[in-house]
């Protein structure tokens, strides 16, 4: 599977392109797929600017963590808050994470299941090389959409996260990767390692990177 990646002088460059990629990909309404973390916070603020169909826009986290509803650390939360709550009718789905891993995945595989194909879907990348809440200990050729998750290495332990299955149901994968932390999980990604990110295949796979984070060789 071939990548193309992006190289932007700054983590706001980067940021301000997945922004314009959103709007134009979800212009008219659409499915998408919002990474978790920190990373992309400032693309959904400047996302949530855009004048496009809020109210034909759904989308759901990558994953979530294992947290009350309305917790502040929740993926769902912290989307909500960049992108705004106030004035755009789009539709954001939350996982029922509070019912723990078992649970809340069974309870959103026909939710996910009704919202595929996506039209685009945005992730993150951790320092070891992870997705979503996706790690090797998981089981990433399950043929579920959703999947529970225990022992993350990433607090909390317990997550709940789209499969790679999911993840692929998607003409388009961005990942979104800034910082020189992320250095070595994005050339071990790029080199083609079976990194959990490898599992997740689409026609078109987009890497936005900051010099930062932007291996020096592959
Ligand atoms: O729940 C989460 O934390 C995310 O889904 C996770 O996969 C995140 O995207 C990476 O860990 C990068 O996180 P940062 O952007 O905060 O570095």
């Amino acid at each position: 599977m071939s990548y193309q990646v992006q190289r932007f002088s700054t983590p706001q460059a980067a940021s301000e392109a997945l922004a314009r990629l959103l709007a134009e990909r979800l212009s008219a309404g659409g499915r998408a797929v919002l990474g978790g973390g920190n990373t992309p916070l400032a693309a959904y603020r400047a996302f949530g600017q855009a004048d496009i169909l809020w109210n034909r826009v759904q989308l759901i986290a990558s994953d979530e963590r294992c947290l009350p509803e309305g917790h502040l650390e929740r993926n769902d939360v912290q989307i909500a808050k960049a992108i705004g709550t106030t004035v755009l009718p789009y539709t954001l789905h939350s996982f029922r994470a509070e019912l723990g891993p078992e649970r809340s995945a069974e309870a959103s595989e026909g939710l996910v299941e009704s919202l595929l194909p996506f039209d685009v879907v945005t992730l993150g990348l951790g320092e070891d090389a992870h997705t979503a809440s996706l790690w090797p200990h998981v089981d990433l050729g399950s043929e579920r959409l959703v999947l529970p998750v225990h022992g993350a290495p990433k607090p909390p332990p317990e997550r709940v996260s789209l499969s790679p299955k999911a993840l692929s149901q998607t003409q388009l994968v961005v990942y979104l990767v800034t910082g020189a932390s992320k250095r070595e999980a994005l050339a071990r990604f790029l080199r083609g390692e079976d990194v959990p990110p490898s599992r997740i295949r689409a026609p078109e796979v987009l890497v936005f990177a900051d010099e930062a984070a932007y291996p020096d060789r592959v």
